[in-house]
């Protein structure tokens, strides 16, 4: 997927007296060339009313440039800062529908819902209304209804917001995995410790433009950590066979003298990662998680 040249501007008349700035008419982004790749986990920052809920708007579809062009982009979901909840529907009814717009029969649809509410620690409200639902709540059918599409570029917009420790933990691990099955995810998040170490590029919009801030590592941040919790996995392959290519999270790895390769990625990859290595019917060892270094 492709931004060539993106500007948005609220209002049409081009803010002050046609100066293009100030209220009612600012470019809030101009002239931003984006490039989106499939497996790529993408970071957007930036103070409050830079632009970064517009940016992702404009990838999800859900707003238009007002100048310049997006092509390429493939199946979208998206967490929006604030989920509608006022429709008329219960939470499995709402789910349900949106897995049948995903393409899903009525059945399946139901399943997956069900499946992502007990993942979630919300299957007790299968049958809540939307609108009596708690912040927290309708936040996990939020993000819900945006993973069980599948999708290929998925767009979070503090997704994480509201949601209770385990709910945090299983949309880090379902970021990774989307990741790690081919899609591009790009979040938005205040805590500069999300998902730390994962992303792959972090962008940083300033000034109504984007700029990238640095591959892989997010800059550490008042005490923050440079680097987030890795996972350590000591994994022994078959006799002969090479490591699997492309393991998700781009593990480094080292070979210790009595043939365990040591591989080490950043946590929210863990899940996916051993997917990986027993896929290519490496035998496990071992597996922990470590605290950041800094
Ligand atoms: N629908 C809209 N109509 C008019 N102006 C808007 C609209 N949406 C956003 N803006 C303005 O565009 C600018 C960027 O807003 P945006 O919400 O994209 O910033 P943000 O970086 O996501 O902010 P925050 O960190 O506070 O969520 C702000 O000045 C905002 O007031």
């Amino acid at each position: 997927m492709r931004l060539d040249g993106v500007g948005r501007r609220y209002g049409r008349r081009g803010g002050v007296s046609g100066t293009g700035k100030g209220p009612g008419g600012g470019w809030v982004l101009r002239g931003v060339d984006l490039s989106l790749s499939e497996r790529q986990l993408v970071r957007v920052q930036g103070d409050n009313g830079s632009g970064k809920s517009t940016l992702l708007r404009l990838l999800a579809g859900i707003d238009a440039p007002s100048a310049g062009r997006i092509t390429g982009r493939p199946p979208t979901a998206y967490v929006p800062e604030r989920f509608p909840a006022a429709m008329p529907l219960t939470v499995l009814g709402y789910l349900t529908r949106m897995g049948r717009v995903h393409g899903l029969r009525r059945d399946a649809a139901a399943d997956e819902a069900r499946g992502w509410l007990e993942c979630f620690g919300a299957d007790a409200y299968a049958r809540t209304p939307l609108a009596e639902l708690s912040k927290g709540s309708s936040q996990k059918v939020a993000v819900a209804q945006a993973l069980m599409a599948r999708p290929g570029l998925l767009v979070l917009d503090e997704a994480w917001t509201g949601l209770d420790l385990n709910a945090r933990a299983v949309l880090d691990r379902s970021v990774a995995e989307r990741v790690a099955e081919g899609g591009t995810v790009v979040f938005v998040d205040h805590d500069p410790a999300r998902l730390a170490g994962a992303p792959d590029v972090t962008y940083r919009i300033e000034g109504g433009g984007l700029h990238e801030v640095d591959g892989r590592v997010p800059p550490g941040h008042g005490g923050v950590p440079a680097a987030g919790p890795q996972v350590r996995i000591e994994a022994e392959g078959p006799p002969g066979v090479a490591l699997p290519s492309g393991l998700p999270g781009s593990p480094r790895t080292e070979q210790t003298p009595d043939g365990t390769t040591v591989l080490t990625a950043p946590a929210p990859y863990s899940d996916a990662l051993l997917r990986g290595l027993l896929a290519g019917h490496w035998h496990i060892r071992s597996v922990a998680v470590e605290e950041a270094s800094r």
